[in-house]
């Protein structure tokens, strides 16, 4: 059975330029996905064969199985959002909300204008005089409300101040349960968005070097502090990155994964193992890929 959205061995050259190469990706309906690159890795690029906004030049691109380039009825399962710029924008988000309604039928007016009100945003006030952090949950929430098969978030949450864009998170986990479908988040940072995935994705130099579950992914490193000759004594023979001193205490960053018999010996050795947060881990994987 074929995923919702199936990359395979897809490439994408631009006036003789590489931009994709060979990306093989499956993207499963009720899962969010966190597609993380460095800037110009590519990511606008692999979301717009996902859109069909583009063909990909080798390999291919499949929605429900199908080709979707030039489908009208498969490209409109995508919603993809991306930054809008509101500063000229006199409507309301209640306005704008019902006009959608009346040529996207599956747009929920009434579920976008809740989230809204959930999030302290003013409906009846004119989008050019929110804060560009309101303009960008508006934009954000209607992406939620537009209920397509498959959502992309294009770098849209970055400019939200961190309580609205926590909220939002929280927001877009509820709407995939409500309404599942195939939600994905691209950024070239993540910090505090670890608990929204479902899956990472690592988009790096034109290719997608990594797509797991995230108990998979963050089982790739760990950070075990303590007294320095416990910890020393621990790491012994494992992969350590880095070590922070304060104090007596050391912490020490390890890249594998720890296994039961570890954990019984750092907790007799009062060692403390926390795992590392996915951008920790993403900055460390694409920094030491080619070691
Ligand atoms: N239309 C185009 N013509 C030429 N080069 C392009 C075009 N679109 C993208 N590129 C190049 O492709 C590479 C990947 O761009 P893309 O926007 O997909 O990266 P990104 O990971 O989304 O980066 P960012 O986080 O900066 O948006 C960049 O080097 C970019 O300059």
């Amino acid at each position: 059975m074929s995923s919702m959205v199936d990359l395979t061995n897809a490439s994408l050259d631009i006036k003789k330029n590489t931009i994709l190469e060979d990306v093989t990706l499956q993207l499963e309906t009720g899962r969010i996905y966190g597609l993380i690159g460095q800037e110009g890795a590519g990511k606008t690029s692999l979301l717009s064969l996902i859109a069909s906004y583009r063909k990909p030049t080798k390999g291919a691109v499949q929605i429900d199985g199908r080709d979707p380039y030039e489908d009208k009825a498969l490209m409109a399962k995508v919603r993809f959002v991306h930054e809008v710029d509101y500063t000229e924008t006199h409507h309301t988000p209640k306005y704008l909300s019902r006009v959608t309604e009346r040529y996207r039928p599956a747009f929920d007016s009434d579920y976008a204008l809740t989230m809204l009100e959930g999030l302290g945003i003013d409906s009846d006030k004119a989008l050019n005089r929110m804060s560009k952090g309101q303009q960008a949950a508006v934009n954000a929430i209607f992406g939620l409300a537009a209920n397509a098969p498959i959502t992309i978030f294009d770098e849209v949450t970055n400019i939200m101040e961190a309580t609205l864009r926590e909220q939002f998170y929280k927001m877009a986990i509820e709407a995939n349960a409500h309404y599942p479908r195939t939600m994905i988040f691209s950024n070239h940072t993540v910090s505090g968005m670890d608990h929204l995935f479902d899956e990472i994705i690592i988009l790096d130099e034109s290719r997608v070097i990594l797509q797991e579950p995230i108990d998979r992914f963050l089982e790739r490193g760990f950070r075990v502090s303590g007294a320095k000759e416990k910890v020393v004594r621990f790491t012994d023979g494992m992969n350590v990155l880095s070590t922070h001193a304060s104090g007596s205490i050391h912490s020490v960053v390890v890249l594998g994964s720890v296994d039961e018999a570890d954990r019984k010996t750092a907790k007799e050795q009062h060692l403390y193992i926390e795992p590392l947060k996915v951008q920790e881990l993403f900055t460390i994987l694409t920094a030491t890929k080619e070691g």
